[in-house]
């Protein structure tokens, strides 16, 4: 029997690029401008609020609204805060993103492919997933950066990654992270983070604040129909409300505020960043600035749990404008816990969340 040996020849350049019996991890946080010009401001909130689970109303309503009045209008104002924000490196949340990709590529070693990917704008999640794809990957591991699970968040991420991969011949075994909110070495980073300004300066009060959903967004993701009320209900997390955001973010102050040792009254939950005139979840952070400054409360620390890395919600919207809003009713000291960031500790979480 013959066999002819050259045209396996033509498979050499290709061995380099597979890598067979490796996994691919894609690390993906939820995207920012390309740059802080009013016309990439756009695109990004473009692409970003045409999603149909950001904004969870019919599609032609959505463009309208997005369109000709979000976009327009929003635009200007937010490349302003942006600029603000931006570092000669680019924005803040790519470049903890970028620092992230490589410091767990390092301590995951080369059984591993890490990669970094946006929600929206870039590096995109298609161009991430192209790559493992040509690598022949064994499986995908997918971590949404968010602590808690939303719709608009990590089932957005999802939805990305699944439109993306039932196109492909061959689709890998794929793990989704749903959320990491309740870990123990979540919970310890920010408490440390947290406890260096508790043990170097004197606080009245501690305020967890969240970015908000709009409170329709909860009530469609409730199983019974009639579990979640947006109260009390949001108190403890159990398996009829495993999945609803308010609750995991009570149930992450709870973790926080045992481990930090905080006396009952001491501490606030809240929620921030609401859009339109639709309900969100409550109570709103501004009310609750207002109520504590009212109150006679001088010195807050604020953290902001439901992000991985500091960015316009958390540098901007709660270190610079509820600090505004606080010392223009009469509060004195109001102070952000740092996010965990290119931190040690939040790459060992992301080494545990990969190898569990
Ligand atoms: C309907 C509107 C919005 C929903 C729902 C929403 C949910 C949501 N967002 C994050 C994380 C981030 N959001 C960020 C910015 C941001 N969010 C919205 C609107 C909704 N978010 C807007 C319009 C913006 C842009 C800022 C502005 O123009 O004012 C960011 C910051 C990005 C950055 O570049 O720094 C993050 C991060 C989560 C986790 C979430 C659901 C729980
Ligand atoms: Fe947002
Ligand atoms: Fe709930």
């Amino acid at each position: 029997m013959s066999y002819n040996f050259l045209p396996h020849l033509a498979y050499i350049p290709y061995i380099k690029k597979v890598m067979i019996g490796k996994t691919g991890v894609l690390i993906v946080n939820l995207g920012t401008p390309d740059s802080p010009s009013v016309p990439d401001v756009r695109k990004y909130l473009r692409e970003f609020l045409m999603d149909g689970r950001v904004i969870d109303i019919a599609a032609i309503p959505r463009w309208l609204l997005v369109n000709l009045i979000i976009a327009p209008f929003r635009s200007p104002k937010s490349a302003k805060v942006y600029k603000e924000l931006w570092t000669e490196k680019g924005s803040p949340l790519k470049i903890y993103g970028e620092a992230n990709e490589k410091q767990l590529q390092k301590s995951l070693g080369d059984e591993y492919v890490v990669k970094l990917a946006m929600r929206y704008q870039s590096p995109s999640i298609e161009n991430g997933l192209k790559a493992f794809q040509e690598m022949g990957l064994k499986n995908i591991i997918v971590i949404p950066f968010f602590p808690q699970y939303a719709s608009a968040s990590t089932g957005s991420v999802y939805e990305e990654v699944m439109r993306i991969v039932t196109k492909w011949q061959i689709i890998p075994e794929i793990t989704f992270k749903n959320n990491f909110y309740h870990y123990p070495k979540f919970i310890n980073a920010f408490a440390n983070n947290g406890r260096k300004h508790l043990e170097n300066d004197e606080y009245d009060h501690v305020v967890f604040s969240y970015h908000g959903l709009p409170a329709r967004q909860i009530l469609k993701g409730d199983c019974t129909g009639k579990t979640c009320q947006l109260g009390s209900c949001c108190d403890t997390v159990h398996a009829l409300n495993q999945h609803c955001y308010r609750a995991q973010c009570f149930e992450t102050t709870r973790l926080l505020v045992k481990e930090l040792g905080l006396k009952e009254g001491t501490y606030t939950t809240c929620f921030q960043s609401r859009l339109g005139r639709d309900p969100w979840v409550q109570p709103y952070t501004d009310d609750i600035v207002n109520e504590l400054a009212a109150k006679g409360i001088k010195r807050v620390l604020a953290f902001s749990p439901a992000f991985v890395a500091d960015c316009l919600e958390t540098t901007i919207e709660v270190a610079e404008e509820y600090r505004e809003i606080f010392e223009e009713k009469g509060g004195e000291h109001w102070k952000l816990v740092e996010s965990l960031n290119d931190s040690e500790a939040w790459i060992d979480l992301l080494v545990e969340l990969v190898k569990e």
